[in-house]
């Protein structure tokens, strides 16, 4: 090491400690301001108990508003303390230097999860990651560069860019990017074992990813990305981007995920709070269709309908999926819908010896043609109401509750559908070609490839309560919902939104939909693509690449150690060798993921009854576990595990085309190591492991590990 280059550490160390020192004092100011607010408070609060009495209502309210006032100042103090905390274990992650023309010298620029001011000068000491100026952190390497100021764009040159590692206030190391800083650093960072939660990637976010977060113009971006790019990671970023970019007008209670399941809800939730965010709110569309059907029709769910596809796919129930999932059916639907009006026929209203006449029942039906069908028959029948009740009670009569059900009994009935429902049932006997596409399941419930028809239906025929406080809306798994589901999510979110998926990852394919098909629903959106997959090593990736090829991906340079598939006599004695080794081993989450849940069940009944302690995922979990966790390949979706073991690998379980999905899904879970188990013969999407570049294949005979105690 030069000297050059100790002093350079020297200094370094200097400005931590410094930044340190400025941290901590800090945090003692503001720990004093919250106990003074806190006994404040208190004070004010036994006063006006004390004094409520003599006190008038004007006193007591404005009282009232200075305490409250003073909650929120102390929360709003709390809030600065936590980002102080955090600051004091990692205060910053990069540096650069950036020469702006025609100033003299090169100004050094500190980037850290939070924004901090020196408390005396006002000088910022650390830049938060999403201030304009650390855009030259994430996009330029060095030479010239320029970022946005509220003065206009700053032209200058990069002089030096570096990266920290800092923990617990210590600098574990630093590099300097003419060293090739990013890549190592990442690679330090994806060799790391799996957190039981997503955690922020500040430190380390690629520049395409960086394009993502930070595009502030799109009102719809559609962000398609290859398995373990980082979308998700990288639509949460945008998500604190966007918060910190538009703080005036956007808060947390704008924001809303929509997310496949309440595990994966439950494994992002930390991201936001770590990037000093509040969490935001989360629905999906099981949710959804529970708020508009539960009083309607009972229906099949999301995962039953993959239960059952897993279980046998019915031809003529493929064919309905398919022929539900297209946006031409969301445009055959609209026509109909659109086509009911004609079929209203108006007549004459006739209640307590009152009339209204035809033409004019006729007439204010036209006036009301902007509303939805069933709403406008609403309007008609109000004001037919509101004009006999007038005319009767003139006359000196009464108007009874029966009365008006009786007028709207009459405006209804110039309808021949008494209900959304009806609509949608009528939408396939109209027409021969379709009237084998509605098939309940049995009297009272639908399939799930009719609820969202079905709550469409119900949307364009009557007004219903919308999401109207949310002004962004984040969709992950975008490929597994249908056109109609964009029609439904359009309606009730008139906002901005980020769309994220791979359409690989599809975990039914009669009824997925592509990049062009969202594309196409969403035409004015921009489209970004992610190529390179980060999660896992080069060699896990080469092999589901191998079971669904993506030609785009990219894999990161990571190297480990091969898959294994293990043929076996006894798998479950094999699975339990195998988490021995995990044990004994660095890694800490392992993830068993089984084609179906009735598999999971069968494996963590096995493990468990011999002491392994082991959490199962199913359709009513709702929290990730850490250590061993037993899932099904469709609830382990978006999550990832140090090390993956997918059992039952043979033809008969992985034999068609959505068995390949599940199977792609449960291979790309895993970070650093993938083990593959069967009993019977290998199924053929995994004949490309004879190649030993690919995997090692074994045979295990005996039973390694069924002693276990
Ligand atoms: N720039 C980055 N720096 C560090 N880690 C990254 C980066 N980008 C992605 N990762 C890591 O890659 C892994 C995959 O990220 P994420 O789950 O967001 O990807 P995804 O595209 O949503 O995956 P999938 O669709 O397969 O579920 C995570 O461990 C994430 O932390």
């Amino acid at each position: 090491m030069t000297d050059a280059r100790t002093s350079d550490e020297e200094q370094e160390h200097h400005y931590l400690a410094e930044t340190l020192n400025l941290l901590g004092k800090e945090r003692e100011r503001l720990s004093a301001d919250i106990d003074k607010a806190a006994d404040d408070i208190d004070a004010r609060k036994k006063h006006l108990w004390d004094n409520l009495r003599d006190m008038d209502f004007a006193e007591k309210a404005n009282y009232r508003g200075e305490v409250d006032l003073s909650i929120k100042m102390t929360e709003h103090a709390q809030l600065l303390h936590k980002r102080v905390e955090k600051l004091l274990q990692s205060p910053y992650f990069g540096r650069v230097d950036f020469h702006t023309d025609g100033e003299s010298d090169a100004a050094t620029h500190y980037i850290g999860v939070h924004n901090f001011s020196h408390p005396e000068t006002q000088e910022i000491v650390i830049h938060d990651w999403r201030a304009p100026v650390s855009s030259l952190f994430y996009d330029y390497e060095t030479g010239r560069a320029c970022y946005e100021t509220p003065k206009g764009t700053a032209h200058g040159d990069i002089t030096r860019k570096r990266q920290y590692k800092i923990s617990g206030g210590r600098l574990e190391y630093m590099f300097d990017s003419a060293l090739n800083i990013g890549d190592e650093i990442l690679q330090r960072e994806l060799g790391q074992s799996a957190d039981d939660r997503m955690k922020n990637i500040v430190a380390t976010i690629q520049r395409e990813q960086n394009a993502v977060i930070r595009n502030d113009t799109a009102d719809v971006l559609i962000l398609q990305g290859v398995a373990g790019s980082g979308k998700t990671s990288i639509a949460l970023h945008r998500v604190a981007f966007l918060l910190y970019r538009f703080k005036d007008t956007l808060s947390s209670d704008n924001v809303m995920i929509l997310s496949p399941n309440k595990v994966f809800g439950d494994y992002i939730a930390d991201v936001l709070p770590e990037l000093g965010e509040e969490r935001v709110a989360e629905i999906d569309f099981d949710r959804i269709a529970s708020r508009f059907l539960d009083k309607v029709t009972g229906y099949e769910t999301f995962s039953e309908q993959v239960v059952n596809l897993l279980d046998r796919v019915d031809d003529a129930a493929a064919e309905r999926m398919r022929f539900k999932a297209t946006p031409e059916f969301v445009a055959r639907l609209d026509e109909w819908i659109a086509s009911i009006s004609g079929e209203f026929t108006p007549a004459e209203i006739a209640q307590k010896s009152k009339r209204l006449s035809e033409d004019w029942v006729a007439d204010a039906f036209e006036d009301a043609r902007a509303m939805p069908i069933f709403t406008r028959l609403d309007h008609v029948a109000d004001t037919a109401v509101h004009l006999l009740k007038n005319e009767v009670r003139d006359r000196g009569g009464k108007w009874s509750a029966a009365d008006t059900s009786g007028v709207r009994k009459q405006v209804r009935a110039m309808l021949p559908y008494k209900d959304a429902f009806a609509v949608y049932k009528a939408f396939y006997e109209a027409d021969d070609n379709r009237r084998t596409m509605f098939k309940p399941l049995g009297k009272k419930k639908i399939e799930y490839s009719d609820v969202f028809p079905l709550i469409y239906t119900m949307i364009r025929t009557a007004r219903q309560e919308t999401f109207g406080h949310i002004r962004h809306l984040l969709v992950d798994e975008m490929q597994d919902y249908t056109a109609v589901q964009y029609a439904v999510l359009r309606e009730l979110f008139s906002c901005q939104m980020t769309i994220l998926g791979d359409s690989n990852q599809s975990v039914n394919p009669f009824s997925s939909s592509s990049l062009a098909t969202i594309h196409g629903i969403f035409p004015d959106a921009d489209c970004l693509e992610l190529c390179k997959s980060y999660r896992s090593t080069a060699e896990i990736t080469e092999f589901a690449q191998n079971i669904s090829r993506n030609d785009k991906l990219v894999p990161i340079e990571r190297r480990g150690s091969l898959p294994q598939i293990v043929a076996c006599d006894d798998q479950h004695a094999e699975i339990l060798d195998i988490i021995e080794r995990h044990g004994r081993s660095d890694f800490r989450s392992l993830g068993i993921i089984c084609k179906t849940i009735a598999q999971a069940e069968a494996v963590h009944r096995a493990v468990t009854e011999v002491g392994v302690e082991a959490t199962l995922l199913d359709y009513d979990s709702t929290t990730f576990g850490s250590g061993i966790v037993i899932t099904s390949a469709h609830i382990s979706k978006g999550l990832e595990f140090d090390r993956v073991i997918v059992p039952d690998a043979d033809e008969d379980n992985y034999g068609n085309e959505m068995d390949k999905c599940m199977l792609y899904i449960a291979c790309t879970r895993a970070m650093h190591e993938l083990h593959l188990t069967h009993e019977r013969r290998l199924s053929d999407f995994l004949s490309f492991a004879a190649d030993p570049d690919v995997a090692t294949v074994t045979r295990q005979s005996t039973s390694p590990a069924l002693s276990r105690a």
